[in-house]
């Protein structure tokens, strides 16, 4: 990973809760990435995650070929913090202060713990913030595209009929539910998993199967879609999965890229997941920041059928993975 270009942290003054701006890479345009607001154990735990979650925005843009860079925002709330609306909204507002002092060089989009009602407020102090709600000229949720974006990914590295196949998502969040959605409908047997227990009556009740997150990743499956949190393919996991296909849209999935070479060992596709994950910051740059119109906005995001096929003929050509060739894409776009 190359060196950042700016991190600056700060504690909000209305707030009193530390928010943190990461600039990966203007090389190719200004940074974008999403604005994540969860609990850290410690500051340094969320300064490790705006580091690697903004240096992975600079190379899903680059494969994605938009002229922007990475960067990513974390406002780290602390173990069991609770926030009232109006808590909420103060270090919102501190943020934008934040976000509004890199002058463009950083535009935040929503992400883990935020959503478009958020990107809102943020717009109070600073224009740049994306995926507002289609009430005030914006393209609300990236989840749909997002979503779209790992199906294009799977069509690539799997064009076989989807009907009675068996598809293990993890994660029933909002990717998940859409992807969950697509791929019923297109015949396969939707088994799903979330730490969250309540999720399990939603899933059930729409038809699809259930398992125990513990187990979920491990489990028997054509496809394995992660779409929960980073991190949770280390090398144990990755002897112990039992499919052919992993493409997902969990930003950071491996815990380091020796992973990939793993997977790949066992005879394990694993599409990166910053290039099957690219689908929402497509959509939503291409009509927030370009202008273009839906079908225009929806094709780049299909596109990412051809570049999976392009990374896998080349890496089946070069005997390499498809990580290593999405990376070199990504260096060569970058210089
Ligand atoms: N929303 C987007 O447009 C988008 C774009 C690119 C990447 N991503 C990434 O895709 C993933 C899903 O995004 P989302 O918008 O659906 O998020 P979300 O917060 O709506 O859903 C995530 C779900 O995962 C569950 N979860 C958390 N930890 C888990 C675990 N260990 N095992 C199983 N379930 C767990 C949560 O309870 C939640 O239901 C995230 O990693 C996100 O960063 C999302």
């Amino acid at each position: 990973m190359t060196a950042h270009e700016e991190l600056i942290a700060r504690r909000g003054r209305r707030s009193g809760v530390t928010t943190m701006v990461a600039v990966h890479s203007t090389r190719l345009g200004p940074a974008v990435g999403g604005c994540r607001m969860k609990a850290y154990a410690n500051l340094e735990q969320a300064v490790g995650d705006v580091l690697r979650l903004s240096a992975a925005m600079t190379a899903k843009c680059a494969a994605a070929g938009l002229a922007f860079g990475g960067g990513k925002s974390v406002i780290a709330l602390a173990p069991g913090q609770v926030l009232t609306p109006e808590e909420r909204r103060a270090v919102l507002l501190d943020h934008a202060d934040l976000v509004a002092e890199l002058d463009g060089r950083y535009r935040a989009g929503p992400d883990v713990g935020t959503g478009p009602a958020d990107m809102l407020v943020l717009r109070e102090a600073s224009p740049y913030a994306f995926c507002v709600p289609e009430s005030a000229g914006g393209t609300g949720s990236s989840s749909g595209p997002t979503a779209l974006g790992v199906l294009a990914a799977l069509r690539a590295a799997d064009p076989a009929d989807l009907a009675g196949r068996r598809v293990m998502i993890s994660g029933y969040g909002a990717v998940g539910a859409h992807l969950a959605a697509h791929l019923r409908t297109a015949g396969a047997e939707v088994v799903v998993s979330d730490v969250d227990p309540a999720k399990r009556a939603a899933a059930e009740a729409a038809g699809l199967g259930w398992a125990e997150p513990e187990k979920a990743l491990v489990l028997p499956a054509d496809v394995l879609i992660p779409a929960a949190v980073g991190g949770v393919l280390d090398p144990e996991t990755a002897a112990r999965l039992e499919v052919p296909l992993v493409v997902g849209p969990a930003n950071n999935q491996l815990t380091d890229e020796t992973v990939a070479d793993d997977l790949a060992a066992r005879g394990i596709r694993w599409i990166p997941d910053y290039v099957a994950s690219a689908g929402g910051i497509l959509y939503t740059l291409s009509r927030e920041a370009e202008g273009l119109d839906h079908d225009a906005a929806l094709a780049r995001v299909e596109a990412i059928e051809q570049t999976v096929t392009d990374l896998l003929r080349a890496a089946e050509a070069n005997g390499t993975t498809p990580l290593r060739e999405a990376d070199a894409l990504v260096r060569a776009r970058l210089a």
